[in-house]
């Protein structure tokens, strides 16, 4: 297994472009089993998700091919060639998000149920209860779910959470449904705008994404076409963290500055300078002294759960106490005990950490337990004093595309052994 290895103490200076984003990138990969002809992606991220997703893709029957660095084809069978394998299916929560496509197209769906990240339970309940309002027929055999449907029937659905995958699962099992789908109190997130873009590109008919109601007119084919995918919020919040964290000044491009408000806000509230442009943003926090914040996290337009760990590790060292509450998943603050083998101070009492902040961090060996833990350790790597060693960063290339390359460039030494 490689690890990371960081000499921290580099300020990050420069330019970087953020990438496709890994959750838009994903639902529309399963998405693209609805449509009869080849569909083209543009701005796809080069990372473990997308390629393990391509893998199963790809034993379903799907023909798959890059046509340049983040440009990928993928034309959908006419009858599935095999089920998705719990070998890969295990490798990533958004496998998930094949089982509303395999129903709506082809009448039958076997699916593992998904692995990913342990950062909570994450059942399925919601996205069971849309599909079967639909008319899926669902069932649990030795940890598969096997479902079986004629032509999906529209229907209401009421989300008693504002679930990303139950939304985006339900959305795209109700464009070939017959008849009109409403869904209620569903995911606000921008990936689900995409989602919808992407499946009205395709010929679908998806009103009110980005509301708090999605309105779906079942068609009965989507076609093809050419869709490009929007910019990863999440790396480019990585990276304006750790712009912060390192008293850095770095200018991301291609982002789209309405998606990270939720964070622009918390950072602009700890003193750290934030400067938008159309299609970019700046975050210079060359001379600031950061000021202590609390953090809630919350669905979209909330502060974004995949964000909390990085902002533990940054608030680490700013003096006084800052307070991170976590709602959405209820295991999400393992990174805290590794910022502490670091000299970090950070108290965890069920969906709160107390963070009182300390002078700095010293590198050692850690251990990243999910994407987002893995993030927040690079963070804390480049901001400690001495070597940082991150092992188990399988989970790290989940999400990011060429971390190392990008964080070279911006002046940080990382290498991976
Ligand atoms: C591939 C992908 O897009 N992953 C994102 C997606 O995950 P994911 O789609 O799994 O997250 P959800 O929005 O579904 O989960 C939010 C909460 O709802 C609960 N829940 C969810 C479904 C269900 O049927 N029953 C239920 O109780 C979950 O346990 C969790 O507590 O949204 C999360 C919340 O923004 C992000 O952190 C993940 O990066
Ligand atoms: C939790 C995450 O992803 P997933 O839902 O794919 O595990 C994440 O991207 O931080």
């Amino acid at each position: 297994m490689s690890k990371i290895i960081i000499t921290g103490g580099n300020p990050l200076h420069g330019k970087v472009k953020v990438s496709g984003a890994k959750n838009a990138s994903l639902a529309i990969l399963c998405g693209t089993l609805l449509a009869e002809d080849e569909v083209v992606l543009e701005n796809v991220p080069d990372i473990s998700d997308v390629r393990i997703l391509l893998e199963i893709l790809g034993n379903m029957g799907c023909g798959v091919r890059w046509i340049e660095e983040d440009v990928l084809s993928v034309k959908g069978p006419q009858r599935l060639s095999d089920d998705a394998p719990y070998k890969l299916v295990k490798l990533l929560r958004a496998s998930n998000l094949l089982l509303g496509p395999m129903l709506a197209r082809f009448g039958k769906a076997r699916i593992s149920l998904p692995g990913g990240c342990n950062i909570g339970v994450r059942p399925m309940d919601l996205h069971f209860k849309g599909l079967v309002a639909l008319g899926a027929n669902l069932n649990l055999e030795r940890g598969s779910i096997q479902g079986k449907s004629k032509r999906l029937i529209g229907n209401r659905v009421y989300l008693d959470f504002p679930s990303v995958g139950a939304t985006e699962n339900i959305m795209m099992a109700a464009c070939l449904a017959e008849g009109q789908t409403t869904i209620e109190n569903v995911a606000k997130e921008p990936e689900i705008v995409d989602l919808a873009n992407f499946l009205n590109s395709m010929g679908a008919r998806v009103r009110g994404a980005g509301t708090d109601l999605i309105k779906i007119e079942g068609v009965p084919h989507l076609k093809g076409g050419r869709y490009s995918i929007i910019p990863d919020r999440i790396e480019a919040g990585t990276f304006m963290v750790a712009s912060a964290a390192t008293r850095g000044d770095v200018l991301l491009e291609n982002v789209i500055p309405r998606h990270l408000e939720p964070l622009t806000a918390k950072l602009r509230e700890a003193n750290v300078e934030v400067i938008e442009g159309e299609d970019s943003i700046r975050v210079n926090a060359d001379q600031i002294d950061a000021k202590n914040i609390d953090i809630k996290t919350m669905p979209y337009p909330g502060f974004p759960t995949d964000m909390q760990s990085q902002m533990m590790s940054f608030l680490s060292t700013i003096s006084g106490t800052s307070i991170i509450v976590e709602n959405i998943f209820e295991n999400r603050f393992q990174v805290a005990d590794e910022l502490k083998r670091m000299g970090a101070n950070v108290k965890v009492e069920g969906r709160m950490a107390v963070i009182e902040g300390v002078p700095s961090l010293q590198g050692t060996q850690v251990k990243a337990s999910d994407l987002r833990a893995g993030a927040a350790l690079v963070i804390a790597g480049l901001m400690a004093h001495g070597d940082t060693e991150i092992s188990n960063v399988q989970y790290v290339d989940r999400g990011y595309t060429h971390l190392e390359t990008k964080l070279n460039s911006l002046g940080a030494q990382v290498r991976r052994e």
